[in-house]
């Protein structure tokens, strides 16, 4: 189920949350809502489920007018960093809880239940209560139960943020795998690009109630539309008025052209697998460059070094403060 979202405004007394959002979100694919925390996601999200109510705008659920729909209505799947889970149920009988209330035949909820807890690889816990779980496991018995009344939208707001570093990766690829058995439209919320980059096919940066961009995680590194979300998605660095990316950045002894500038190496660290530079010009704050210990090494780069730099041709570059010149009209 594809969803539309037109015009959307939200305000919470003065305070505008939503300014004019629209957002298409296709059918069948894995969409990620992307942005600092205040940014309007969360509200985007609820609005979409129905939980809130815009003051303006459309929400158009696979065509459908679904603005004034009830959020049972609407047939969406919810999932919340925290989870309330029936702590006095077994995992079987939470997940199994959405389909009782439904009266399905007792033969349909047991195959379903067994059927989810086996894509959520918890089929071993079963009898468990929720307390017995671990954190990753009580976020992968949540998606089971929201999927059990097959919902033709999944919704998540950030589902694993409450998840140590290790989990959160490996909830992760998980819910990349279980999207693609499922292929339910699905949203989710994070504030973490890693995450988005990685799992989503398509993401929607929201900063300041507003969508910067979207566009698939390629998009988003390799065309950026302004400064934000530049900074957003990956390492900057500061070139000449520009933001440019530190691993697109080349150094060389001679001028090779191509709007080459002079810099003196300040100082040197090794990074794991990388050597990350930063590299004086005129009065700029340092240039950082990153590059592999091979090319360091061939270049003999140390403090004192005096070496040209330019960007890659063809990396992306962007004006140091081309969202606020968009902004005035510039
Ligand atoms: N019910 C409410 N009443 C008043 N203000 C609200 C309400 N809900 C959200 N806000 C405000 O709206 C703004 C957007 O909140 P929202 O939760 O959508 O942001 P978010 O991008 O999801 O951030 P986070 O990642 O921190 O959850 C915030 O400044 C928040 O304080």
């Amino acid at each position: 189920m594809s969803i539309d979202v037109r015009g959307v405004h939200k305000k919470f007394g003065d305070f505008v949350a939503l300014d004019n959002v629209s957002v298409t979100i296709p059918a069948g694919g894995l969409t990620a809502l992307l942005g600092p925390s205040g940014g309007g996601k969360s509200t985007l999200l609820r609005i979409i489920a129905g939980l809130e109510e815009a003051d303006a705008g459309q929400v158009l659920i696979d065509g459908v007018d679904a603005t004034h729909l009830p959020p049972r209505k609407r047939n969406v799947g919810f999932v919340f960093q925290h989870y309330a889970a029936f702590k006095h149920l077994s995992v079987y009988r939470n997940v199994a809880f959405g389909l009782e209330i439904r009266k399905r035949p007792a033969q349909e909820v047991r195959a379903r239940v067994h059927e989810l807890l086996e894509l959520v690889h918890l089929e071993q816990f079963a009898d468990r209560l929720p307390a017995q779980l671990s954190g990753g496991q009580r976020q992968r018995m949540a998606l089971a139960r929201a999927l059990a009344v097959e919902p033709t939208v999944l919704l998540l707001d950030e589902p694993f943020g409450a998840l140590d570093a290790n989990v959160r990766k490996e909830l992760r690829d998980w819910l990349r795998r279980l999207h693609d058995e499922v292929s339910v439209t699905t949203i989710f919320v994070t504030h973490d690009q890693e995450e988005a980059m990685e799992v989503a096919d398509q993401i929607v940066v929201v900063n300041e109630g507003r969508v910067e961009q979207i566009g698939t995680p390629d998009e988003l590194y390799d065309a950026p539309a302004n400064d934000f979300v530049m900074r957003f998605v990956g390492p900057v660095t500061e070139l000449d008025g520009a933001l440019v990316r530190p691993h697109d950045l080349e150094l060389y002894h001679e001028n090779p052209g191509g709007g080459a500038v002079f810099g003196t190496v300040d100082r040197v660290a090794r990074v794991g697998f990388e050597v990350r530079a930063w590299l004086v010009v005129r009065d700029d704050p340092p240039v950082l460059v990153t590059l592999t210990r091979t090319q360091a090494k061939a270049l003999g780069i140390s403090p004192g070094a005096k070496l040209w730099v330019r960007p890659v041709p063809g990396a992306p570059t962007v004006p140091t403060r081309s969202r606020t010149l968009d902004k005035v009209g510039v």
